[in-house]
């Protein structure tokens, strides 16, 4: 090694799980879906690989969680597992810090920084949203890759570095490199191991436990204990198509809980988007019958929406307005309109 590293006096990421015991009683992964065990039985078999893993998945499926599970798994479970969020950063912003810098490099450098390869040194190194990393970025990213060597920002010396590769993303990356937008070569650099985790949707079989873990965690975190949930809640959680994943259940739970009065979850407390998602449940999945114009499918649906609200208070106006965050007479007007039922 061209510098030594001294792994005490590297700044260590906060991680919150510890072991894979820990990891266990902070994540769901027990799971009752075919589809998500052979997901998990495929990252415990490449964990003790050294390959690159690229993890394929909508927005809050839970690709984060996979890569530090495959992290846990693997051998490299005592050292560090390390995140970027490449979108967090501008491209300069980026670089230094998975470069690090020495002292002067650029202004207000006014002291060297490690960055996050020499953090990742013999553990893992995640990278989320790669997909979002510029082509100028992409070529730097894959010298290191390749040398397992980098140079701080100013300076010279090489370091050389041993990291497991992790890199996530919900964008399309073949669409990417047809329009030019992402490397090619990069590309089949870190997905070496592609893994696809599964939407919420696909692994329905585990929403009850899920729907329960988060309560229970929620609990715990707010301080609350749950003794009754409405009826319709329950039948919004189980019917609902979720594409936010399991972020958006563990947020919605949360709010519920939040939001919660007397130890009761009310459906009143759902919000509202959700009252729009439930009518339309698959609309993610629609299949439109024609184009038309965006006033008039803004119409369509809002006529819809209202007259499904004035349905649910028994056509009392003044409650459904009360529901929408309007004033009666807004909704008056729209009920003329419209030709909505009272
Ligand atoms: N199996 C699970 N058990 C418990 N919580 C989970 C599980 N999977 C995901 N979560 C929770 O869901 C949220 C989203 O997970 P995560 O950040 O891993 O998703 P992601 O796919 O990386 O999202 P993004 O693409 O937006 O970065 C987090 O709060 C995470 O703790």
């Amino acid at each position: 090694m061209n510098q030594a590293f001294n792994k005490k006096n590297i700044a260590i990421e906060p991680m919150d799980v510890k072991d894979i015991d820990d990891m266990h009683k902070k994540f769901l992964l027990n799971t009752k879906s075919p589809v998500f065990a052979e997901t998990l039985r495929y990252c415990e078999k490449v964990a003790n690989s050294n390959s690159n893993v690229l993890l394929i998945g909508e927005s809050g499926t839970g690709k984060e969680v996979a890569a530090k599970y495959i992290h846990l798994c693997s051998q490299r479970a005592s050292n560090d597992v390390v995140a970027v969020n490449c979108s967090a950063f501008t491209e300069t912003l980026l670089e230094s810090e998975l470069f690090g810098y020495e002292q002067g490099a650029f202004t207000g450098a006014l002291k060297a920084k490690k960055g996050k390869f020499e953090l990742a040194h013999e553990g893992t190194l995640f990278l989320d949203e790669i997909g979002d990393t510029s082509l100028l970025t992409q070529v730097k990213l894959l010298r290191v890759i390749e040398t397992k060597k980098f140079e701080r920002i100013g300076s010279n010396t090489p370091m050389l570095i041993d990291f497991r590769l992790i890199c996530a993303t919900n964008k399309d990356l073949e669409e990417n490199i047809l329009n030019a937008t992402f490397r090619e070569d990069f590309f089949y650099r870190i997905s070496t191991i592609a893994i696809r985790i599964p939407p919420l949707r696909e692994r329905k079989e585990d929403l009850m436990d899920m729907i329960n873990f988060f309560l229970e965690q929620s609990c715990i975190e707010n301080r609350r204990e749950i003794t009754y949930i409405e009826p319709e809640v329950n039948e919004f959680l189980y019917n609902y198509d979720y594409p936010g994943n399991v972020r958006e259940l563990k947020n919605t739970i949360d709010r519920l809980v939040i939001l919660s009065e007397d130890g009761v979850i009310k459906k009143d407390n759902l919000p509202i988007l959700h009252s729009i998602a439930r009518m339309k449940p698959s609309s993610t999945s629609n299949t439109f019958q024609s184009i038309i114009s965006l006033k008039e499918f803004r119409k369509n649906t809002e006529s819809k929406y209202l007259q499904w609200v004035l349905n649910q208070v028994n056509g009392n106006v003044a409650e459904a307005a009360r529901r929408l965050d309007i004033s009666s007479r807004q909704l008056f007007n729209k009920i003329n309109e419209y030709g909505l039922q009272k």
